[in-house]
């Protein structure tokens, strides 16, 4: 007997590549006035967050809002229609604003201030945060089967963050990453030539018309590869749509250097007539976890085996030097003979040794405190993001998915570890493992080695055990591989 889960953000999950920025505004100049106050603040960001933090909140934690203030310097770009969850990018651009708003942050009145740092928005009224409608109670259907979970779907709710995207703020920013990277999409096109086999791929694979999906780079497909008649998937990329090719080509460098059976293997790829890019990859036809997590409940075992698989690739890209940067439950593919890999490598960053980063990546309701504060950050985010993870497989989604993304970094912020509903009725074993996972403080956070010799992980179940979650949540989501 399973029990199920309602739908969840299974549809809308995915990994996007930063577009190029569109309706682009050079209108916003926010000042500090003479008492410290930040003045200029266009009405609807002041709106925003007005809504989603509330003056009482901003009073208690103006550090914290501080950050979300920052983390709004940066252009949010509403899409509709697109995939929400998306990972977050931002780059170390400092314009206008966020010279200013450091200032502020700098600035003695600033941290010694009660006030409200909204306060002087003219257009900024007390608002009370966004009434959330009530969850709903886990429910049972007439075989005791079915369990209501989830609430994503009430896409009010969701309604920015589903189509939230950081972006850079100008075309002047998209120029300063070129001058930084030192490349032009040329370069790159070349770069990712290099990495491709040469040829016409319709050649050597028929390609099916069952899509397993989209992402914001491309479409995936069923195919078979002529030669050997092996069923692969792969993905299609429009390159006219990418604005930024080195996250592809660094996507692809990853996947081709490294082979490891717990990461989605990269077979080869193509460029067609300079217009798509196909990858060629192993089909993992169990689909993502993020179907078994919202759609099924998982045993502390089971959980504890798709830690293990998970953690065995984290560890291989941790001694690798390479951060993944974006590990949740749509990033983990599962495959009908057991298998759990991590997939989505565009975000991945090398770092030599204890190097850190500052870039702002990840997707908002999995990113480590560290990240979202935007500080510098290591490996060490990647546990946190399991942590995460672990908290989606128990309770079918992450914390604060209901929130707003702005709100929900702000949570993140405040709260650091947030609280896990079903905590007392987990062993002491994986709470100890979830602690280890959910530390704020970097150095008390396990490392991928360390946790691979958890207990919690000796008593995993056989991966087999998760083919009829796997069938359970394909049937519920009428998927058909
Ligand atoms: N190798 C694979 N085998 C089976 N399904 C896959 C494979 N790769 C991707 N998929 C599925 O195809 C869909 C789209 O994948 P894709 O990687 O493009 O999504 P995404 O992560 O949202 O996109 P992007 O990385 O472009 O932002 C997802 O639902 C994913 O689970």
């Amino acid at each position: 007997m399973f029990f199920f889960k309602k739908k969840s953000h299974q549809e809308n999950s995915g990994v996007a590549v930063i577009g190029t920025p569109t309706n682009v505004n050079h209108d916003i100049h926010v000042r500090i006035n003479a008492d410290g106050i930040l003045e200029g603040l266009p009405s609807a960001w002041c709106r925003q967050i007005g809504k989603q933090i509330t003056k009482e909140e901003q009073e208690n934690n103006p550090l914290a809002v501080r950050q979300v203030l920052r983390f709004y310097n940066y252009s949010m770009k509403k899409q509709e229609a697109t995939p929400q969850f998306k990972p977050l990018l931002t780059e170390n651009y400092i314009d206008e604003e966020s010279e200013e708003i450091s200032r502020f942050e700098n600035s003695k009145e600033a941290h010694t201030s009660r006030e409200s740092i909204l306060s002087s928005c003219s257009e900024y009224e007390n608002l009370r945060p966004d009434t959330l409608p009530a969850k709903p109670k886990d429910i049972e259907n007439e075989q005791n089967l079915v369990k209501t979970k989830n609430l994503a779907k009430s896409t009010e709710n969701l309604s920015l963050n589903e189509n939230v995207e950081i972006r850079k703020k100008s075309t002047a920013s998209e120029d300063e990453f070129r001058r930084k990277t030192g490349m032009t999409d040329e370069e790159y096109m070349a770069e990712l030539k290099k990495l491709c086999s040469p040829g016409d791929p319709n050649q050597y694979y028929l390609k099916s018309n069952k899509d397993l999906g989209s992402g914001a780079s491309g479409i995936v497909f069923v195919a078979t590869d002529l030669r050997t008649n092996q069923t692969v998937a792969i993905k299609d990329i429009d390159m006219k749509k990418q604005s930024r090719k080195e996250l592809l080509v660094s996507e692809i460098r990853i996947m081709k250097n490294f082979k490891h059976k717990n990461l989605v293997n990269f077979l080869e790829a193509f460029v067609m007539y300079d217009e798509h890019l196909w990858v060629i990859m192993e089909l993992c036809d169990g689909g993502p976890l993020t179907d078994v997590v919202t759609e099924t409940v998982m045993k502390e075992t089971q959980i504890a085996a798709v830690c293990y698989e998970v953690l065995q690739a984290v560890n291989y890209l941790h001694s690798r030097g390479t951060i993944h940067r974006d590990i949740k439950s749509d990033n983990i593919l599962l495959g009908m003979d057991g298998s759990v890999k991590v997939s989505d490598f565009g975000f991945c960053a090398h770092v030599v040794g204890n190097e850190q980063r500052e870039t702002m990546v990840g997707t908002p309701y999995w990113m480590a405190p560290e990240v979202v504060t935007r500080q510098k950050y290591g490996k060490k985010v990647d546990i946190w993001s399991l942590g995460i993870m672990i908290v989606e497989m128990l309770d079918g989604e992450p914390p604060y998915l209901r929130e707003l993304a702005l709100r929900a970094l702000y949570l993140i912020t405040v709260n650091g570890r947030p609280k896990i509903t079903k905590w007392d009725s987990l062993s002491l074993n994986l709470r100890s493992f979830i602690d280890w996972c959910l530390q704020v403080e970097v150095d008390r956070r396990a490392s991928a080695e360390e946790l691979l010799e958890h207990p919690f992980l000796e008593d995993r179940a056989d991966l087999k055990t998760l083919l009829p979650l796997i069938k359970a949540a394909r049937k519920q989501l009428h998927k058909n591989y």
